[in-house]
């Protein structure tokens, strides 16, 4: 697995980044500070139409700075469409991020309040690219769906994912993970806040459209323990709006 130009911590940290990705100096940069008293109420968005085919999620892999839950993306078995999307977006991948402590880690906020960890599911579209290589840099390329984790109980769900980490102990290293349901780790509310951003790791590609979930689900402070196995932590903190406006 190549070695990496960038990190998260020490001398090519995410204060560094703009030195070889000047984008993350961008006007569409991720994430953000959802400050929920200037989301403006748009009629327009509709629901949010989640599709999943469990036979679509094939493995785990150690990625260094975290771990990816990989999808097989050939055709349209999971997609989402609706909400502020136009056409289909296909799952490509899924990933978390996480920081030192409890106390933070996710990367969005909400009135400055951060969470444990934050969940990204990454879609891409799929009625205009071939592929999510192709959708990469495309304004209207990519779609991730957020959700917050805050500490609480243990996460069942979460459980079938840690479980296999050790067996992922090193970059590169990869196990078979297949039949998870992914509607699993999604609260019971699907309201979003919505904008336009960038990918929150270099590239940093302002090719995404967030969708944010407002209901966190849980994480026990062990699962989350866990996840630092993997890497200490991985997560951008917000940066600035720049005149953009978060819907909902
Ligand atoms: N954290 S992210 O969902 O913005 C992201 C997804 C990718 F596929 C690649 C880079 C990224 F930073
Ligand atoms: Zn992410």
């Amino acid at each position: 697995m190549a070695s990496l130009n960038w990190s998260y911590q020490g001398s090519n940290g995410p204060d560094q980044w703009h030195k070889l990705y000047p984008i993350a100096n961008g006007k569409q940069q991720s994430p953000i500070d959802i400050i929920t008293k200037k989301v403006k109420k748009d009629p327009s968005l509709g629901h949010l139409q989640l599709t999943w085919n469990l036979s679509t999620c094939k493995e785990i892999v150690n990625v260094g700075h975290s771990f990816h839950v990989i999808f097989e993306d050939k055709d349209n078995r999971s997609v989402v469409t609706g909400g502020p999307l136009t056409g289909n977006y296909r799952l490509n991948q899924f990933h978390f991020h996480w920081g030192q402590t409890d106390d933070y880690g996710s990367e969005h906020t909400v009135d400055g309040a951060k969470y444990a960890s934050e969940l990204h599911l990454v879609y891409w579209n799929s009625d205009k690219y071939s592929s999510f290589a192709e959708a990469l840099d495309k304004p209207d390329g990519l779609a991730a769906i957020a959700v917050f984790l805050t500490v609480g109980s243990h996460n069942e769900h979460l459980q079938e994912i840690v479980k296999v980490l050790d067996s992922i102990k090193t970059k590169g290293k990869k196990a078979p993970f297949t039949n998870f349901d992914p509607s699993t780790l999604l609260p019971g509310s699907l309201e979003y806040w919505t904008y336009h951003g960038s990918l929150t790791h270099p590239p940093l590609l302002e090719s995404v459209t967030w969708i944010i979930l407002k209901e966190p689900i849980t994480i026990s402070s062990e699962q989350l323990a866990q996840f630092r196995n993997i890497t200490l932590t991985n997560h951008r903190l917000p940066q600035p709006l720049k005149g953009r406006q978060v819907r909902t």
